[in-house]
C-alpha cells in the first residue's frame, strides 16, 4: 500500500491551489557539511517498496488514478509543434476515455500540468484556457544549464511572462561537483527571485552529480535557495529518476520541514513509464512524507509515456486484458 489513507474513487481530481511559497533560508554551510547518505543503506530500504504495492486491482486503480492527476504531462523534443501541444494539452484535460472513467467509478480527471519549452507556453496556454491547468515550462538553458547566465535568467523571465505559472530550472552541476555550494545557492537564489510568481522547481540532474551524498547536499541548498519543489532530473540524462535518489530527496524534504516548518514539492521525472513505477513513486513518498505529498500541491510526475502505460493497465483492471474497448488516438 503506497500509505495508509486509501483515495476514494470518486475523489474530484484537477487543478488544486497552489502550495504556498518556500521563502528560503540563509546558506548554513555545516549543516550541508553534515549531510552524508549511506548508499547501500538507501538500495536496501527502497527494495521493499515492491513488496507494499497494493495487493487488489480496485485498490491498484484508485491509486492509478491518483497518479493520472500528478502528472506534469511533458513534451520537450526538438521536434515539438503547436499542433503536438495542442494534442498533449487535449489529453491533459481528459486523460482518460469516458467508458473507462465510468467503468472505474471515476469523476473529472486531469493532469496537473501541461510541461513544454518556452516556445510551447503560448499554444498550451490557449490550448488550457478555462481549464485551470498551468503550464510548466523549462529553462535556463534546460537540459544542460550551460548558456549564459544572463541568458538563462532572461529565459525565466521571458517564460514567466509568457505565462508559464510554473517554471523549472536547471542547476550548474559543476557547483554541485566542485563542492561550491555558495555558488549553486546564489544561482538558484537568483533564479528564484527571476520566476516572481511563478512556482520553481529545481532540476538537479542527479544521474550526474556522482553520489548520493552530492544529491541530499543539492537538494538542501537549493530548499534554502528558495525552491518551490526539487525535481530529480531532465530526463535527458543518461540515468534518470531512480529510488534511492527519491528516498534521499525525501529525507530530505522532511529534514527541512521539520528545521523550518516549511514544505517543499518534489518531482521525480524522466524514465517512469509504467503502472508499477508510479506505485512505487506513490509508495515512497507515503511513507516518507505522508499523503500531503500523494496531492498535486506538492508531488508532481514529471513524464511524457507515463500517462499511456497507466491508461493501458486501467483499461486491463476495468475491462480484461484482452478485452479492451477500441483506444481513442493517442495524445
Ligand atoms: O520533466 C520531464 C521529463 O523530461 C520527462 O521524461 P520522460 O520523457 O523520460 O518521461
Amino acid at each position: 500500500m503506497p500509505s495508509e489513507e486509501t483515495p476514494s474513487p470518486a475523489r474530484t481530481a484537477g487543478p488544486q491551489p497552489a502550495q504556498d511559497r518556500n521563502a528560503g533560508l540563509p546558506l548554513d554551510t555545516g549543516w550541508v557539511a553534515a549531510t552524508r547518505v549511506n548508499r547501500p543503506a538507501a538500495e536496501r530500504h527502497v527494495a521493499g517498496l515492491a513488496a507494499r504495492r497494493p495487493a487488489d486491482p480496485a485498490t491498484e486503480a484508485v491509486w492509478l488514478l491518483r497518479a493520472v492527476g500528478l502528472i506534469d504531462l511533458t513534451t520537450l523534443s526538438g521536434d515539438d509543434t503547436p499542433g503536438r501541444v495542442r494534442r498533449l494539452c487535449a489529453k491533459a484535460r481528459n486523460p482518460l476515455r469516458a467508458d473507462l472513467r465510468a467503468a472505474l467509478g471515476a469523476g473529472r480527471v486531469t493532469t496537473a500540468a501541461v510541461c513544454v519549452y518556452h516556445e510551447m507556453i503560448a499554444p498550451a496556454r490557449a490550448a488550457l484556457e478555462g481549464s485551470g491547468l498551468p503550464v510548466a515550462a523549462v529553462s535556463t538553458g534546460f537540459p544542460a544549464g550551460l548558456s549564459p547566465f544572463s541568458t538563462r535568467l532572461a529565459e525565466i523571465e521571458a517564460s514567466v511572462a509568457a505565462g508559464a505559472a510554473e517554471i523549472d530550472i536547471v542547476i550548474s552541476r559543476r557547483h554541485v561537483l566542485l563542492g561550491d555550494w555558495q555558488a549553486l545557492y546564489d544561482e538558484i537564489a537568483t533564479f528564484r527571485a527571476a520566476c516572481g510568481p511563478a512556482h520553481m522547481k529545481a532540476i538537479l540532474a542527479t544521474g550526474e552529480l556522482g553520489t548520493l551524498t552530492n544529491v541530499a547536499r543539492a537538494s538542501l541548498v537549493a530548499m534554502m535557495a528558495g525552491a518551490d519543489f526539487i525535481k530529480t532530473s531532465t530526463g535527458k540524462e543518461p540515468v534518470n529518476a531512480t529510488l534511492p535518489v527519491g528516498l534521499t530527496m525525501c529525507r530530505m524534504i522532511r529534514a527541512y520541514r521539520e528545521a523550518t516548518g516549511i514544505d517543499v514539492g518534489f518531482k521525480p521525472a524522466g524514465g517512469i513509464s509504467t503502472a508499477t513505477d508510479a506505485l512505487d513513486w506513490l509508495g515512497l513518498v507515503g511513507e516518507e512524507l505522508g499523503p500531503r505529498w500523494q496531492e498535486p500541491a506538492l508531488f508532481r510526475f514529471g513524464a511524457s509515456s507515463l500517462l499511456g502505460a497507466i491508461e493501458r493497465r486501467l483499461d486491463e483492471i476495468a475491462f480484461g486484458a484482452g478485452n479492451t474497448p477500441r483506444r481513442h488516438a493517442p495524445g
